[in-house]
């Protein structure tokens, strides 16, 4: 039993490891694990440091996209809560707004992995911060030019303050 309550124990602490940049030992094995266990329980996100590692789940999974979690995830530091695609936008955002400097978000990975849902995400996200300031045609105009720029499978996404 105590070794069955080690196991447990080891992996509660590979499902709550937020940051792989957290792991006492940083192998490919480890990093693997960690998010494996954590897609297993519908973890999809987490994050290397200040980058963001999104697994496709190939469903949806509401629990992630309540527009709720934009609020949630607003004006809060990355790393504060759980790994989410809302808190990159956010933390983009405030440092575009703040710096009042060009800002922009790469998103990678190769072909089917979720990039243009991700990017979709993004803009929602984006557009929902910035709502007070911009019309609420922008989520429909930018979603239908897509991407900003694409280049091989990597996007591009650049947010611009207005002068
Ligand atoms: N976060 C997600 N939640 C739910 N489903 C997702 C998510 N990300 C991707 N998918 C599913 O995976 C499919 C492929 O994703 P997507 O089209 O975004 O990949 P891609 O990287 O843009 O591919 P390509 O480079 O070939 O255009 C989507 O149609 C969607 O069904």
């Amino acid at each position: 039993p105590e070794a069955q309550t080690n196991y447990m124990q080891i992996r509660e602490s590979i499902v709550n490891c937020d940051d792989l940049c957290s792991l006492s030992t940083l192998t490919e094995e480890n990093v693997l694990e960690v998010l494996r266990q954590r897609f297993y329980k519908h973890k999809i996100y987490t994050y290397a440091n200040k980058i963001l590692i999104a697994i496709n789940p190939n469903k949806f999974l509401p629990v992630y996209y309540n527009p709720m979690y934009v609020k949630m995830y607003e004006n809060q530091p990355l790393g504060k809560l759980s790994p989410h695609i809302f808190a990159i936008a956010d933390v983009t955002f405030r440092a575009m707004l703040n710096r009042q400097a060009n800002q922009c978000i790469v998103i990678t990975g190769e072909s089917g992995s979720g990039k243009t849902e991700s990017s979709s995400y993004l803009i929602h996200c984006l557009t929902s911060l910035s709502q007070n300031m911009y019309s609420s045609g922008l989520e429909r105009t930018i979603l239908g030019s897509g991407p900003v720029l694409e280049v091989g499978h990597c996007y591009v996404m650049l947010l611009k303050p207005l002068m």
